[in-house]
């Protein structure tokens, strides 16, 4: 197999799923799969329709956000996934959308509030927005930063990224991450559900009672404590 065949692969079948799953409209978003082992990843060419794509045209870059191999220039949002690799050190993947309803949250700088159990067999936490770019980061290294603000959010929270894998970037759209791009795909998914659902919660009945904990544990522990399916894993 070519070098980075694998990451071109899974990086391209993962951006596939994106407007397959109605996650994303013409160029919008961007997944990538990394090789943790040698300390790059592939990732969607910038601008480039998804009917346009193939695993060549998937470009490697590495940790530090430099181009290692590939003619065309890689998404934009290049530099916040290589922060985000290099900082959450077990994940294999990362899924950027700009899925209607988890940016409507985005864009409004909310949290998600855990309203049911769909949320709970996910997470047991708020989906946290990351608070919006200061005019500095505006200034400076934008997408770095953005990386930077999404690490802040979750350390502020004291929220690991083994146990969060999605967040808002407040004024911007959703990041998901996993072991890999496939799973990061996933999480976009979910996250994109359950900020349709949330929303249309609050829009019947603006003050929604928040799962209670009790349910909120009872679900997510069916689903991933030690005896569950994925638990075993
Ligand atoms: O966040 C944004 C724009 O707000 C980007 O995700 C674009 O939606 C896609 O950019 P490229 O990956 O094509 O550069």
């Amino acid at each position: 197999m070519k070098k980075y065949e694998y990451i071109r692969q899974a990086a391209y079948e993962a951006n596939m799923q994106l407007p397959k799953l109605g996650l994303v409209l013409f160029t919008f978003g961007n997944v990538s799969a990394a090789d943790r082992n040698e300390k790059v990843f592939a990732i969607k060419p910038s601008g480039v329709p998804y009917d346009q794509l193939s695993a060549e045209k998937m470009v490697i870059v590495d940790f530090d956000g430099n181009t290692i191999e590939g003619d065309l220039r890689p998404s934009s949002d290049t530099l916040t996934h290589a922060v985000l690799y290099k900082h959450f050190e077990t994940i294999g993947g990362i899924a950027h959308t700009h899925s209607c309803y988890a940016t409507a949250w985005a864009q409004s700088l909310r949290d998600i509030p855990v309203y049911g159990t769909t949320h709970a067999d996910h997470t047991t936490y708020d989906i946290p927005c990351a608070a919006p770019m200061s005019d500095e980061m505006i200034k400076g290294n934008y997408e770095y930063e953005t990386g930077f603000q999404i690490i802040s959010a979750l350390k502020e929270k004291n929220i690991s990224y083994e146990e969060m894998e999605m967040i808002l970037v407040g004024n911007h759209a959703p990041f998901t991450w996993g072991k890999t791009a496939e799973k990061a795909v996933y999480n976009s998914a979910v996250l994109e559900n359950i900020a349709q659902m949330a929303f249309i919660t609050e829009s019947i009945k603006a003050d929604a009672l928040r799962l209670k904990d009790a349910l909120i544990k009872k679900h997510y522990e069916r689903k991933h404590g030690k005896d569950s399916y994925y638990g075993q894993g």
